[in-house]
């Protein structure tokens, strides 16, 4: 190139789809985020405990978002385009048409979601089996997890669903397929939602155990005999089908995707501290952990050696930074849970029309009126009478138990605005405190961490930020890029374009806040 002539931007497309949204963002080769959109999903839960979306209701919301941020850009620049999502069973006929999960036979509800607690037998079944595999899922396998979703199935659906089924995917993993026509699943998904593992491949003697014999039949063909690691790039890229519904050229580079929380996790994990005299700058990546904090929480803990931490999954071997063991505590509902809390207070209605009002969101409303009553002492105090126990959809981690239920202590007559506000902090602060409960199991099985870096839907309050450097006693971090999560999804687009070497050259992308 002549002497003063700029080299032409690159753009790369990241797609994020959470539990209540789809996000797309455009990011330039510095990482810096340039347009953002998003887009609700619908969800329904036709009975208790059962969690249903639909895959052709969030391919919609991904061609509508991804179409806002490309909007005036030179389509030949865009060189790459990556998915995350949140690990939902996405089932598809022979033929790739979506088949109902449900006993109503409604064939656009083709999702179990990640946090559907339907299967309840069958995973206290697999988890009689001590099977060896069940140690690197944290010795505890999770009803969350694929391997029940799918024996349910097979014993409630056999012939409306499980017969005619000729592909399972998690969700990141249909969205690879719906862009480009491969098939190839990714090696985050597999091995951290269906045991499959990067060194040994699939275990047939598990598969043949639970009663799911069919798969190891098949080679299998329905859940995924193809297995890249996350950022490679998928054969001829983008589809002219997919391409049109997108708003993109065919062609482009579409990567291998990740878990929405390890996109988060690769979003945060390796980001430039230098210069905030914050105590990880002279330690390892090892001594951070990464908090994502949307519906629910996963906390995303690194090392070079397996770490076996009981009820905490894992350890995961390259399922996020490659090279790495990972181990993934979490906590089912949090978000959901804040939500559920202030949602059903007798003080709601009350707390819309104020914050409104005020032209606020409900929860600045809350973090201002719980510092108006907390006079002189911390806000902290404020709960001194009142508790919960956050376990209202069981506990993922550390207990690994989900009959767990929530519990509230301390209740009074009263349920007024304070009331309100107060049981919204007790809320924040006990989910503050199954982190520490979690670090706490992590550091006693060998991990040493010294910083938080948190991100997702959660990060946006500052008192959750706050509640979770107080009662871990541990800086949190924050990405100046607040939507890590999507930069974690571009980082993937941007790998598989051939731009950069590798994900881990990429996670110097974002720069930090201490809070
Ligand atoms: N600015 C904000 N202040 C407080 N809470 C927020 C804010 N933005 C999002 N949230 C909360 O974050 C959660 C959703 O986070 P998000 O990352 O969007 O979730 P998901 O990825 O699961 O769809 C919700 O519970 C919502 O109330
Ligand atoms: O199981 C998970 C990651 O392993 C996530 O909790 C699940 O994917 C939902 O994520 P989110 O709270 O961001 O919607």
């Amino acid at each position: 190139m002549s002497g003063g002539e700029q080299k032409p931007e690159r753009y790369y497309v990241g797609v994020d789809v959470g539990t209540g949204s789809v996000r797309a963002a455009l990011v330039d080769q510095s990482g810096v985020l340039l347009a953002f959109a998003d887009q609700p999903i619908k969800k329904w839960e036709p009975q208790f405990n059962h969690h249903e979306q639909s895959s052709e209701d969030i391919w919609a919301a991904c061609c509508v978002v991804t179409k806002k941020v490309v909007q005036g850009i030179d389509l030949n620049q865009i060189r790459g385009l990556g998915f995350d999502a949140t690990c939902s069973l996405v089932v598809l006929d022979k033929q790739f048409r979506p088949l109902p999960v449900n006993q109503e036979g409604d064939s656009h509800r083709n999702v179990i979601m990640w946090l559907d607690h339907r299967a309840v037998s069958q995973v206290n079944r697999i988890n009689e089996t001590k099977h060896s595999v069940l140690q690197y899922v944290g010795g505890v396998m999770s009803v969350e997890m694929q391997a029940p979703k799918l024996l349910w199935l097979k014993e409630n659906l056999r012939e409306t669903c499980w017969d005619k089924a000729g592909h399972f995917f998690d969700l990141p993993d249909f969205l690879s397929w719906k862009a480009t026509g491969v098939t190839a699943r990714s090696l985050c998904s597999l091995v951290c939602k269906w045991t499959y593992s990067a060194e040994k491949g699939w275990d047939d003697s598990f598969w043949k155990m639970i009663g799911l014999e069919d798969f190891v039949a098949d080679n299998y063909s329905k859940i995924g005999n193809q297995v890249l690691p996350p950022g490679a790039s998928l054969e001829n890229g983008l589809t002219p089908e997919a391409a049109r519904d997108l708003g993109l050229l065919p062609g482009i580079a579409v990567a291998a995707s990740l878990i929405d929380a390890h996109a988060g996790g690769l979003g945060v994990i390796g980001a430039d501290v230098r210069g905030h005299g914050l105590i990880c700058e002279g330690q390892p990546v090892t001594s951070r952990l990464a908090v994502i904090c949307g519906t629910s929480s996963c906390h995303m803990g690194i090392s070079k050696d397996p770490i076996f931490v009981p009820g905490v999954w894992g350890p995961y071997f390259s399922a996020m930074v490659p090279g790495f063991w990972l181990n993934e505590g979490g906590q089912s509902v949090t978000g959901k849970l804040i939500d559920h809390m202030v949602q059903g207070h007798a003080a709601f209605p009350e707390l819309q029309v104020k914050a409104t009002a005020r032209c606020q969101s409900i929860y600045a409303y809350l973090n201002s009126h719980l510092d108006l009553i907390k006079k002189a002492q911390p806000v902290g105090f404020l709960t001194v009478d009142l508790h919960v126990w956050p376990d209202f959809h069981g506990n993922r981690s550390p207990l690994a138990d989900l009959t767990l239920k929530g519990m509230v202590t301390g209740l009074k007559l009263s349920q007024d605005l304070d009331d309100l506000a107060i049981l919204y902090l007790a809320t924040v602060q006990a989910i503050a405190l199954g982190t520490r409960f979690i670090i706490e199991a992590m550091e006693a099985a060998g991990h040493s961490i010294s910083t938080l870096f948190l991100c997702g839907g959660l990060s946006k309050n500052p008192l959750f930020v706050q509640m979770h450097a107080d009662i871990t006693g541990m800086p949190v971090v924050l990405s100046q890029e607040v939507e890590s999560v999507l930069v974690g999804a571009a980082i993937l687009g941007a790998c598989a374009s051939g731009d950069f070497a590798s994900v881990q050259t990429l996670h110097t992308w974002g720069f930090v806040e201490r809070f």
